[in-house]
């Protein structure tokens, strides 16, 4: 029996060939027609996907955007109330930028200790190891201060903490610290030390009220001046750095928002800082770390083989001063960004009036550590550094209070007593 096929398209010789071809068109035309539809439905099906999987990851980036943004959100401003109320009577709320730095820390928690609000900001930036301002932003955290993981640069950022709370005051810690490093990254100090601080007035002189603000100054403004002790009156119209730049220029743009909008200002010359949860990058703290590793040190030496000297001030003096600040600073005048009267300018040294040589800071750590220095002695390069400084403090004594009450013998033995912890050091060696 002929098969369906055969019946229809007989196998005679001469119609083979048109039957043939017949059958080929024929079944190329149902193939064709056939992968047509299903790469249509193929397509459909691809776009399909495309579309969703589209608007799924719009969905992820939008929810991770709301989610990882490290500020805003109705929880955000919640964390930022709770940590800005105060809790004594006549208490301050005070907006504490650089918080995670050393002596931002340190202020925090005795601000947050007397029962005034404390809200921080740090951008972690990694001048210096960062793993230590997340251990002090956990020290803050552990004691209900909330830190914003945010740069002072950012005005939106700002406006939205002035929008949050109605911060009585700022303490404006936040800079580009050390001399030295201006020679590398010049720029970071432009960024930081000018461009955010201006950025941070630009927000505190709209806001409504206005804050009073506190900001660190540094010694170093006082640059080549010889005259001894420093007062608050010598010249400081030869910085030696890029960073005492920055900072004499930080002094002269306070005055302007002072000048222009009734701000209150109060900018404090730090001298040498140094203390328990201190900074990696200065001599004191890597001093301590080469000599336990028994690695060499370098010690910079002055004109003719003069010693060096700082009037080290120990943190917790300062914190005094700082807080003795907060509490004397008049009140800004303006409203809205509009001066309604004069507001106060003031600059007080914080310093220890006793200034101590390098080497014999060395001698100090060499005792409390138990342990020789291997001391390179070389000539001071061209970096920055200046020969001494020595704090007049009598302006801070008579309007703050200010008393300093440590001497750099005591105060680097808490020093010791913290890095060795700290670091995993039991008599002298480090713990596994
Ligand atoms: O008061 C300030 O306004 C500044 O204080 C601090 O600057 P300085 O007084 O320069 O402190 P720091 O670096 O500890 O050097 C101390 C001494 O050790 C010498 N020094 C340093 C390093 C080294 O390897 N060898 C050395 O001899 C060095 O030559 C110097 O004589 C802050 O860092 C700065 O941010 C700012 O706050």
């Amino acid at each position: 029996m002929p098969s369906m096929e055969e019946a229809l398209f007989p196998s005679t010789p001469g119609k083979f060939k048109i039957d043939r071809q017949y059958n080929m068109w024929n079944r190329q035309f149902h193939r064709c027609f056939a992968s047509t539809s299903t790469m249509f439905l193929w397509a459909l099906f691809l776009i399909a996907l495309t579309a969703s999987y589209l608007s799924f990851q719009s969905f992820v980036d939008s929810g991770s955007r709301y989610f990882s943004a490290s500020w805003g959100g109705i929880q955000w401003e919640k964390q930022v109330r709770n940590s800005a109320q105060i809790h004594r009577s006549g208490g301050i709320s005070v907006l504490v930028t650089g918080a995670a730095g050393f002596v931002g820390t340190h202020v925090s928690l005795a601000l947050k200790k007397r029962g005034d609000g404390v809200v921080g900001i740090d951008n972690f930036n990694n001048y210096y190891d960062p793993s230590l301002k997340k251990a002090r932003k956990q020290l803050l955290n552990n004691h209900n201060i909330f830190i914003v993981d945010g740069d002072i640069n950012d005005f939106k950022m700002l406006s939205k903490l002035f929008d949050t709370v109605a911060f009585t005051h700022v303490m404006h810690l936040a800079a580009q610290a050390g001399v030295r490093y201006a020679m590398e990254n010049p720029q970071s100090y432009v960024h930081s030390n000018i461009a955010g601080l201006v950025n941070l007035l630009e927000v505190c002189k709209s806001a409504n009220p206005q804050p009073a603000v506190v900001w660190a100054s540094s010694s170093s403004v006082y640059g080549l001046n010889t005259d001894v002790p420093f007062s608050e009156s010598d010249r400081t119209d030869q910085p030696a750095s890029l960073y005492a730049a920055t900072k004499k220029a930080g002094e002269e743009i306070t005055h302007t928002y002072n000048h222009i909008y009734g701000l209150s200002i109060t900018g404090l010359r730090f001298f040498t800082v140094y203390g328990p949860w201190g900074r990696p990058d200065m001599a004191y703290f890597s001093f301590t770390r080469n000599i336990l590793q028994g690695k060499p040190i370098t010690v910079y030496r002055g004109k003719n083989r003069v010693d060096l000297a700082r009037d080290f001030t120990y943190i917790d003096d300062i914190v005094k001063g700082c807080l003795g600040s907060l509490d004397t600073a008049g009140k800004s005048t303006g409203s809205g960004g509009k001066k309604r009267g004069p507001a106060s300018y003031r600059i007080f040294n914080l310093g220890n009036t006793s200034p101590v040589t390098v080497p014999n800071l060395v001698n100090i750590l060499e005792r409390h550590l138990k342990v020789k220095a291997k001391r390179n002695y070389v000539d001071m390069p061209g970096n920055g550094d200046v020969p001494f400084t020595h704090a007049n403090i009598t302006l801070a004594r008579k309007e703050l209070g200010y008393k300093p009450t440590t001497d750099l013998q005591t105060g680097l033995k808490k020093f010791v007593r913290w890095y060795l912890q700290y670091y995993g050091y039991s008599h002298g060696k480090p713990v596994n």
